[in-house]
């Protein structure tokens, strides 16, 4: 996806510790929960990169898998000098695109930025339940991510005060 003043990719291994660096001031506010390198690495094929037109990785954000229909947008994070100006918002439109072409039909997304997710079509998930036979499945994950899904005790922390926000892709 090419716009006048960035470019929206995948994400190439090179570019993990820029990405490490971009999202590490929003771990150290609590916005994001801190990964290792390793992880970063391990994910780099669920993550497009946007550059501006000197090369700069100014965004990211990654999908990831959890079941047959459902994914979540995971590190969605925009450089503070280029906020406003639609980058976040590309970036969403690429990874439902990636999820289309996965044959997703849910995003879940954890968040505090409740505002910029329910204008591009998630909803507060509130007391919403997951069907029994697919709990007891995704509860066998190790992965955070799942568990912030599932509401479970132990991701309490990761969770307090973020909004569980789910989309229905059409
Ligand atoms: C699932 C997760 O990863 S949760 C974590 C989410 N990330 C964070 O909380 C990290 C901190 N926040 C951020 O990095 C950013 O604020 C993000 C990622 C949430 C949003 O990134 P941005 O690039 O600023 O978003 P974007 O520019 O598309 O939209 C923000 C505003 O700019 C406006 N805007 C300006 N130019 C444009 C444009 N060309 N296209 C679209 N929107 C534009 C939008 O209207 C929007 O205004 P609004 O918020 O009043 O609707």
């Amino acid at each position: 996806m090419t716009h006048q003043e960035f470019i929206v990719r995948r994400a190439q291994t090179r570019d993990v510790p820029r990405i490490q660096a971009l999202v590490e001031p929003l771990v150290q506010q609590r916005i994001l929960l801190g990964k290792d390198r390793v992880v970063f690495y391990e994910a780099v094929q669920e993550f497009r990169v946007v550059e501006d037109l000197e090369g700069n990785l100014v965004g990211c954000g990654a999908l990831h898998v959890m079941w047959e229909d459902l994914g979540e947008v995971r590190t969605l994070a925009v450089s503070e000098d280029w906020l406003g100006r639609g980058i976040g918002h590309a970036l969403i439109g690429r990874l439902e695109a990636d999820a289309r072409e996965l044959g997703l039909t849910r995003l879940f997304c954890l968040t505090f930025e409740v505002d910029f997710f329910t204008r591009h079509g998630f909803v507060d998930m509130g007391t919403e339940t997951v069907d029994p036979a697919i709990y007891a499945e995704l509860v066998r994950s190790p992965d955070e991510g799942v568990a912030e899904f599932l509401d479970l005790a132990r991701v309490k922390p990761n969770t307090l005060g973020n909004t569980r926000m789910l989309k229905r892709l059409a």
